[in-house]
């Protein structure tokens, strides 16, 4: 569903540019579930704005489906942002109408894209867990509601992949569980792929893999040890601590970079070399063994 090779995504302004990702790999299979961490400032929400077609990239390849975001062009890129993505905020609320109805804000999209389907509207609200709010202004309704009412209209247009960045970033736990709970409803039901970009390291437990970007590159992955496992059990596991549920790995590209953490490299005093060795089993990376003399 997605293939990015060697994205790179450079912001200009005035005479000053930052790199926001410097070759980034990525790979998301079609009906995957997964999220995205990384601190602030790695180039998670530029990511997501370059799978979005909000943000064109500057280089490297980025395929989403049948396009191609590099070499789209402006009249497709509308056609692709109307029919292909889905988008959720963080305060997607925010954009809602609060004198419109639950249903009626559901509605305005489709009828902007001529599209208008009640029925499914109703379904989408029905979902989400509101069928019996769906006549309620939106002012009259709780912010978890109001994100919950965002979710189904990002996906009115029927999306194949939805992109949600922070979505459970200004909610409580309880609304945050509901919110995963629909994703994956969404996900294993209508076979919808989910990119989540997160702070939140719980969230990530409850995805099947988790991938790390550290500056604008992805560095390691954690692979659910379980996918079958469901979310009690879990629980019961010990949620939150990704390491409990998912395996570790690190992300090594078609030519065989890797990236060490800035921690190890400071740890052992490594700078711009290193010393590798391969025993036959193990490499084993040290800092540079000086020549004496
Ligand atoms: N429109 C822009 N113009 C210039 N620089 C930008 C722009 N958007 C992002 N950047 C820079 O690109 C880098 C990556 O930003 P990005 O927002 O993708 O990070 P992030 O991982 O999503 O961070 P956060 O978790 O804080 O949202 C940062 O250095 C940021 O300052």
């Amino acid at each position: 569903m997605i293939e990015c090779e060697g994205l790179v995504k450079i912001y200009k302004s005035d005479d000053l540019e930052v790199v926001a990702l410097q070759g980034l790999n990525l790979s998301v299979r079609k009906g995957e579930m997964m999220a995205i961490i990384g601190n602030s400032g790695s180039g998670k929400s530029t990511l997501l704005n370059t799978l979005g077609g909000l943000d064109r990239p500057s280089a490297g390849s980025v395929k989403v489906g049948k396009w191609d975001l590099l070499k789209i062009s402006d009249d497709d890129l509308v056609h692709y942002k109307r029919d292909t993505v889905g988008f959720i905020w963080q305060n997607n609320a925010r954009n809602l109408l609060p004198y419109l109805t639950a249903l009626e804000n559901v509605e305005m999209p489709m009828i902007l894209s001529g599209k208008l389907d009640r029925p499914y509207a109703k379904q989408l609200l029905e979902w989400v867990g509101l069928k019996e709010r769906m006549g309620n202004k939106l002012h009259q309704l709780s912010g978890g509601e109001q994100q919950r009412v965002a979710i189904a209209i990002s996906l009115s247009n029927k999306p194949e992949l939805l992109l949600a960045d922070e979505p459970t970033g200004s909610v409580d736990s309880r609304t945050s569980d509901m919110i995963m709970d629909i994703f994956r409803r969404f996900n294993s039901e209508l076979e919808l792929t989910i990119v989540i970009v997160t702070h939140d390291l719980s969230l990530a437990g409850k995805v099947d893999r988790v991938v790390a970007i550290r500056d604008g590159l992805t560095s390691t992955e954690f692979i659910k040890r379980n996918p079958n496992l469901d979310q009690v059990e879990e629980e019961i596991r010990g949620m939150g601590a990704l390491q409990h549920v998912h395996e570790e790995y690190v992300v090594v590209d078609r030519v065989g970079r890797m990236q060490i953490p800035r921690d190890y490299l400071n740890a052992l005093n490594i700078k711009d070399k290193a010393s590798m060795e391969f025993d036959g089993e193990k490499i084993i990376i040290s800092a540079p063994k000086l020549l004496e003399g």
